[in-house]
């Protein structure tokens, strides 16, 4: 371990104690924060099973070298990333990413199809996350996939989120850990629509079809994810967010927030402590919305820290599951899943260094001068000394020495693609 590594970590340990945080704590808290890591950041939201374009109002630009090719390239460039991340996460799967050579749809899938991924999850010690894949596929019609007003294709839609769920708890069993399947449509119109309930109300009925089974929450748990807007779903989209939010609450299923997925000005930070005192769990969906949902690589901006700030503050940290969700295919994608990542956990450790305590008795007493002035000047605490202690201590690249790796590997591997 570096000297000056360790000298610093040391002086930043004394700053906070001044405030009462004990550090070396704050540093075990952190190391059992997991965050899910999303595999489609490695090439671009394509996956193996299927050689489609990518639909459902998302979009991927760039075309930056080395996006991987089949699930072994992927399983390579998310171990590269992976060893420059400290701590131990989880990586977040879609049903296209299955591992097969078999020509098998969507509704046909099987645990079996997954069994490298789950093989490998075990060998790297990792939890494994789950999602229908409702798009990028000849029966997402019209723009709808399971609110489709045509019974079969609807049929279709239904089977596949039954049998990803089949898959999710295979995950969640073999690995010990539980699995979060995320259900997220794309469906929606373009222009307005004459009527807005018929939809969800086949939304709602096919939801209910799929969660029918019952499935030990041990192994999985399912959350469904609202959207305001896609390209091509401007006007209206059929899960909504409360759509989404009332059929979580009252089927006690887990609400996704994805940050990239509300108006240009509303942010998700600003629900984590409403939903929590409905007992309700959480997935957060970690993106960057740049004016709209661009899905940019994660960086350490306000929300950023806002989201860490609420989850911390309030406790949150066990009852919300947090994963990433963007895709950027103008850089170097192992770079894009560090940095993100990083960050993520940087703006928990940041949260984590916070008197939190203090602050709250000043702003009970309406002292909320000393609530500013305190916020302000903690901006300023080494919080990066403690950062690379963190990494030296997980044994991953300490400040941007992890880029001169990547780049190693970019000409290495990357490159001859
Ligand atoms: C690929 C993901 O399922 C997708 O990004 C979804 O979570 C979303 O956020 C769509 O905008
Ligand atoms: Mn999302």
């Amino acid at each position: 371990m570096s000297t000056a590594i360790q000298n610093q970590y040391q002086a930043a340990k004394v700053l906070y104690s001044g405030f009462g945080i004990d550090v070396d704590r704050v540093l075990e808290t952190l190391s059992r924060v997991k965050i899910s890591i999303h595999c489609w950041q490695g090439d671009d939201v394509h996956g193996f099973l299927r050689n489609e374009a990518l639909s459902g109002g998302i979009s991927v630009t760039g075309n930056y070298p080395g996006a991987a090719r089949t699930p072994q390239e992927l399983r390579c460039d998310l171990e590269k990333a992976l060893s420059m991340i400290p701590g131990k996460h989880k990586v977040n799967l879609h049903a296209i990413y299955a591992d097969t050579k078999e020509q098998v749809d969507l509704d046909q899938l099987e645990p079996r199809h997954f069994e490298t991924w789950v093989e490998w999850a075990k060998k790297q010690g990792l939890g494994l996350d789950f999602n229908p894949t409702c798009f990028s596929h000849p029966k997402f019609q019209d723009g709808f996939s399971i609110s489709h007003p045509n019974p079969e294709i609807q049929e279709f839609w239904i089977k596949h989120c039954k049998v990803s769920r089949k898959i999710a708890e295979y995950f969640g069993r073999e690995l010990q850990q539980t699995c979060v399947t995320n259900f997220w449509f794309p469906d929606g119109f373009k222009d307005v629509p004459i009527d807005r309930m018929a939809p969800r109300k086949r939304m709602k009925e096919a939801l209910d079809k799929v969660f029918a089974e019952k499935i030990d929450p041990q192994f999985n748990v399912d959350a469904v994810e609202s959207k305001l807007f896609g390209i091509g779903s401007e006007s209206y989209v059929v899960g909504s967010h409360e759509f989404c939010m009332s059929y979580a609450l009252k089927n006690n299923k887990v609400i996704c927030l994805d940050a990239g997925h509300f108006h240009p000005t509303e942010t998700i930070s600003n629900k984590l402590s409403a939903l929590a005192l409905f007992d309700t769990q959480i997935l957060l969906h970690v993106s960057r919305p740049v004016r709209w949902d661009s899905d940019h690589v994660v960086i350490m901006d306000d929300e950023l820290q806002e989201i860490a700030k609420e989850l911390v503050r309030n406790q949150l940290l066990d009852k919300v599951h947090i994963g990433l969700d963007y895709f950027d295919a103008s850089i170097n994608r192992i770079a894009a899943w560090i940095i993100g990542s990083r960050n993520m956990i940087k703006a928990l450790l940041r949260a984590m260094l916070e008197p939190t305590d203090m602050l709250r008795k000043a702003e009970l007493g309406a002292d909320f001068t000393t609530r500013l002035a305190i916020l302000e000047e903690l901006k300023s605490y080494p919080f990066g000394a403690v950062w690379d202690y963190y990494c030296q201590q997980n044994q991953v690249p300490v400040r941007e020495a992890w880029l001169t790796e990547v780049k190693q590997y970019e000409a290495e591997v990357l490159q001859k693609r």
